[in-house]
This record gives C-alpha cells, structure tokens and sequence, in this order.
C-alpha cells in the first residue's frame, strides 16, 4: 500500500493570545470534520499589531484583517480566522465569508481594581480606551471622565491597568470569556447603557471565493443567527459610516424568530445621540442586510448635518 500523502492547510491568524484562541478553535472543529488534512496554523503580523496610537488616526479600514486577506489572495494561508468586529463591511471580490461561529456574549466588560461599576467612578476618574464608541458611550453618561490611550493585547491592558495607568477600561466579555479572564471583569455592562460595537463577539472564517471545496466544509459550520444578526449590524455600520472615525454601536438580538435590532450613533463627545430600534421576522440574509441598511439610511437623514460623516 502507498503511504496516503496528508494534504495541508494553513489558517491564517493574528499572534495574540484572543486570536490564537480563536484560530485554534477553528483548528479543532476543521480536524473533527476532516481528519485526513492536516491543519496547521500560521501567525501572521498586522498593521494593528504594530500601531502605536490612536486607531482612528490611522483611518484605513482592515488594520487588523489586511495582512491576512492578502496572505489568503497569494495562497500562503487558505483561510483567515477573524474577530468580526474588525472586518471593514465591504469585501474583496476574491474573498467570501462562508462560516460564523455561534455568539459569545456581546456585552462590554467594565473592568477595574477599585471601583465597582460606571456609576461607582470618582468624579474626574481616568479611563483608558481607544475605542472611539466606547468612550463617546460613557461620556454621553459621564461627562466628567477624562481619557487616555490604553492599548495592547488584552493581556496588556489588564496589566496596565493593575499597575494604576489609569482607573479603568473596557474590553470585550467574549474576549475575556475566552481567554479564561471572565474573573477580571467588574461589571458586565448592560447594553442599554452600552450598545456594543457591530458584530461584537462573532468569529468568521474567510477563504478564497473559488476555494469550492473550502466554502462546502465551511458551510456546515456556519451559524445561521449569528449570520443574520451580523449582516444586519454590518449593514447598518455600512449605510453610516466610510471610516471608523464616528462612533456606532449596533446589534440585532433574537427573540424566537424575531430579530430585535438597536443601533447608535453618537458625537466623539458624547453629547449628542441618536438611536433606532426595530423587530422584525427575519428568514435571509438578504432580508437581514436590508433591514440593518435601511435603519441606517434613515438614521443618517435623521441625524443630517449634526454629526459629520467623512466617507
Ligand atoms: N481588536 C479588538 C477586538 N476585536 C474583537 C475583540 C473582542 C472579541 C469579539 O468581539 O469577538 C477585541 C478586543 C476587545 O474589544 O476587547
């Protein structure tokens, strides 16, 4: 008998440890649907990786999925394992999106040593974070916080923040949740305090559109109502926003076969807000995107010259 030659398969993933997590789950459910490949993982750097300041300042889309997406297109990696939050909502044409894993939780953790919740904050208190809708978000409830840049991998920030850089921050609970540090988080924030980010919580697998035997196998792994709830997020980020210079928050939550969808737009310094929320029966994807879009469209007529939107 001829020995039987294991293909090979890279994935591709970002080096810090929430990324490693995800990629590696990823890497456990392709080895349980096909045993006969070998699935190996490969550590790719990012523009996001290496940024020192602020996000924004850097205005182009994909800081942390770029790199990945162009390891895919020259075949070094066949797919690429992404936080869905950071993936830009329009597409390469050579690329698809075939499998999102089932949610995590997409609140916001309010994470501090001496203080108990938002609320509990000393007046003046100092909050690291370089998330743009976080901080509009809490300014919009606390106008006194003052803030500062806290950024690293979430290992980093706790520390950080343990060393007293500052007397709290925010990251993701699903983030957290996976990296076994759910411990660290003071407060879940609730979600009508803070909306979170669109897709929050939500990991997608992209591979290359004509890779026909990767979409089938992905396709299996595919969750339908993250899927729907996402595309109706993204849609919305997607009629508002060209650059990730304005702060939104969307999310569409079901409730039996009824997508509930909220979604935000504030002022970098909080003090102005405008939101909507909708349900509605929701069966395609189709019906999910128009359904986030149009909330947007309308929202951006409503909100009209008041907050600017550089696309
Ligand atoms: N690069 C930032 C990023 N992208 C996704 C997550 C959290 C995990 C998720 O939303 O799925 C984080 C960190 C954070 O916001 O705390």
């Amino acid at each position: 008998m001829q020995p039987v030659r294991q293909p090979t398969r890279h994935i591709g993933t970002r080096g810090s440890p929430l990324a490693l997590y995800q990629a590696e789950w990823v890497q456990r459910l392709l080895r349980d649907r096909d045993p006969e490949t070998d699935w190996q993982l490969r550590i790719l750097k990012t523009s996001g990786d290496t940024i020192e300041g602020e996000l924004k300042d850097f205005g182009g889309k994909g800081l942390f999925t770029r790199e990945l997406e162009e390891a895919l297109l020259d075949g070094r990696i066949d797919l690429a394992v992404h936080s869905m939050k950071d993936v830009p909502t329009v597409g390469h044409e050579r690329l698809v999106i075939p499998a999102l894993l089932p949610r995590a939780d997409v609140r916001d953790a309010f994470i501090s040593v001496q203080h108990a919740s938002i609320d509990a904050l000393p007046e003046g208190a100092l909050v690291g974070s370089a998330s743009l809708r976080r901080r509009a978000q809490l300014a919009a409830r606390r106008p006194d916080v003052r803030f500062c840049l806290l950024r690293g991998n979430v290992q980093t920030r706790l520390r950080k923040l343990e060393e007293g850089v500052c007397d709290a921050t925010f990251l993701a609970v699903a983030g957290l949740d996976r990296l076994g540090a759910s411990d660290r988080i003071t407060q879940a924030v609730p979600t009508d305090v803070m909306l979170p980010a669109p897709a929050q919580g939500v990991v997608g697998i992209e591979i290359r559109r004509e890779d026909q035997r990767m979409r089938d196998m992905l396709a299996g792994l595919n969750d339908k109502r993250a899927e729907l709830s996402i595309t109706a997020e993204r849609a919305f980020l997607r009629a508002l926003d060209g650059s990730c210079r304005t702060p939104i928050a969307a999310l569409a939550e079901w409730n039996g076969s009824t997508l509930q969808f909220r979604g935000e737009v504030l002022s970098t310094d909080g003090a102005l807000r405008f939101g909507c929320a909708d349900a509605r029966t929701i069966e395609t994807v189709g019906e999910a995107y128009d359904f986030g879009f149009v909330h947007g469209e309308v929202l951006r007529s409503d909100i009209g010259g008041r907050i600017t939107f550089d696309i």
